[in-house]
């Protein structure tokens, strides 16, 4: 149902160096299924997301979304097409001036929905499916970080999408409230049979909600295996970057092998990821 074909997305600014974010991903995500992209920090998961919806259009390659190439439209068509797509952030985006109720209404607005009535009842149909009906007239400020991000997921559900995209969703969240947030994801999958690709640094997150995982680094498809391999014992991932997110990660050095100065107080990832590895059951 989403199919990218030999994306690749350049960013390049007048002198500068060009930076390849994504580097030639091939991946098929089945409808109605749960995908996480997981890697570190710049390795693309963020711009293959975005490519998904043509936020950021690829360089080259082809993304097509419920048979639909959305690579091949401009303009109105490609809004048209983009309404099937809906997207939630880590920083929630909502319009701190308007209520909550208003922040939904906006996104069938955009939509082109031109009735009030059927903006405002879609609205309200949006927020019982995460239960935040009583939040309606409160303004974003007036909200926990958990509820701003159901407002979100409602804002994204309004127009009826077939594919939801989750960047970083529960990243500025405590563990209980990723907890409710992740749940209100699998319902929305389950219930209205919604594809969800979900991009993250935290394997747990993927352990909670995924059917299938895609391993990214620099830029790179480096890994793809199916979610339930994550509880199996004897799963080991083939890349050492898998091997390193299923590890227990941070492993900070608090003995006296180091001499105080700026440059040394700087973390220095490369051995550490060696050393963690080592901690997880080793590296070859
Ligand atoms: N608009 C842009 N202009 C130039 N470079 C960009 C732009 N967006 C992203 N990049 C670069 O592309 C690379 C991939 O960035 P991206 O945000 O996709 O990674 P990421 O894995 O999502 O990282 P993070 O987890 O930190 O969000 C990085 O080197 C980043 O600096």
């Amino acid at each position: 149902m989403i199919s990218l074909r030999h994306v690749t997305t350049t960013f390049a600014a007048r002198g500068k160096e060009p930076v390849v974010a994504v580097e030639d991903v091939s991946l098929e995500i089945p409808q109605g299924s749960i995908q996480g992209i997981i890697g570190f920090s710049g390795a693309g998961k963020s711009t293959l997301l975005r490519n998904i919806n043509l936020l950021e259009r690829p360089s080259t390659g082809e993304v097509e979304v419920a048979g639909t190439e959305l690579t091949s439209l401009d303009g109105e068509e490609l809004r048209q097409a983009r309404h099937q797509i809906g997207m939630i952030f880590q920083g929630f985006n909502l319009v701190n001036n308007l209520t909550v109720a208003q922040n939904v209404e906006l996104s069938l607005k955009f939509a082109g929905e031109s009735s009030k009535s059927v903006r405002q009842a879609r609205a309200a149909e949006a927020l019982e499916i995460v239960d935040i009906t009583e939040k309606a007239k409160a303004y974003p400020a007036q909200l926990s970080g958990g509820q701003k991000q159901r407002v979100a997921i409602a804002r994204a559900l309004a127009t009826r999408p077939q594919v939801l995209l989750c960047d970083e969703p529960t990243s500025a969240l405590d563990p209980f409230t990723t907890a409710t947030v992740l749940q209100y994801l699998a319902d929305v999958n389950r219930d209205l049979g919604i594809t969800v690709v979900i991009v993250t640094h935290e394997m747990e997150v993927i352990k909670a909600l995924a059917d299938d995982v895609a391993v990214m680094e620099d830029g790179r498809l480096v890994e793809k295996f199916p979610a339930a391999d994550l509880h199996r014992e004897d799963f080991t991932p083939r890349t050492s970057i898998g091997r390193y997110l299923m590890s227990d990660g941070i492993n900070v050095d608090r003995g006296g092998g180091h001499t105080a100065g700026a440059e040394e107080s700087a973390p220095t990832p490369a051995p550490r990821v060696e050393e963690n590895l080592t901690a997880a059951g080793g590296v070859r």
